[in-house]
């Protein structure tokens, strides 16, 4: 059995309960609060910057030449493609490309990527794949899933979004991370696999605490409310 197949199967209802959310709901009926919205955009290219340094702290510790190139070049379709799509809703929000770059993270944000960032520094390789591997098939299933909404694709202000994620090449990157962790999960002892679960697990739990945090606009809860 597939090591992800043995998570799906495992963690299932934790699993189903992002594309549950109300953020990802309205998002694919297109009456998602479009301050929500641009809450959550700010955030998620802070995300992919440190997502991006996890691609390429991978690139650093693969085992060969075949596992540095996909380290590669999910680091580059991460830098050059999904975060263009951020850099054009911050364009269209009037945000500046140096604004989005400076902005500060909130505290869900600044938890979920210190602790993949920790796992990537500290952990083997394939637990550094399995760090990542609910980000990116979460949201490949999600766009996917919106996708099928009547409408949704060509939604004035969140149709790209919905594009993006259920593209071709998004699929393919979902696709890299995916058999990455399965080829690096083979032949693991029942210990080392049960870690792998378990970052799998958190990393699950991190995606919903960030459609919360979105949602809810959460920054610092002693802080004025300020926003970029
Ligand atoms: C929080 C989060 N998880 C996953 C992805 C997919 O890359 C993203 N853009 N943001």
């Amino acid at each position: 059995m597939k090591f992800t197949d043995r998570i799906f199967e495992k963690y299932q209802s934790t699993w189903r309960k992002n594309h549950e959310h109300p953020f990802v709901k309205e998002l694919g009926a297109g009456t998602l609060d479009s301050n929500k919205f641009r809450f959550y955009m700010i955030q998620d290219y802070l995300y992919l910057i440190d997502y991006s340094k996890l691609f390429a702290l991978g690139a650093v510790k693969a085992p060969n030449l075949e596992v540095m190139t996909v380290f590669a070049n999910l680091l580059y379709y991460t830098m050059n493609h999904e975060m263009a799509l951020h850099r054009k809703y911050a364009s269209r929000f009037g945000i500046t490309e140096k604004e989005l770059e400076e902005a500060k993270p909130s505290p869900v944000s600044l938890a979920y990527t210190h602790y993949m960032l920790a796992v990537a520094q500290n952990g083997s390789i394939a637990e550094l794949a399995a760090a990542h591997f609910a980000c990116a098939w979460s949201y490949w299933e999600i766009g996917c899933e919106l996708a099928k909404i009547p409408g949704a694709k060509e939604h004035e202000l969140y149709g790209d979004w919905v594009k993006m994620y259920s593209s071709e090449e998004f699929g393919q990157s979902a696709q890299w991370n995916l058999d990455l962790l399965n080829q690096l999960a083979e032949g693991k002892q029942e210990s080392e696999l049960l870690r792998l679960e378990e970052i799998f697990l958190n990393t699950t739990r991190f995606e919903y605490m960030f459609w919360d945090m979105a949602y809810h606009q959460q920054m610092w809860p002693t802080d004025e409310k300020v926003q970029l």
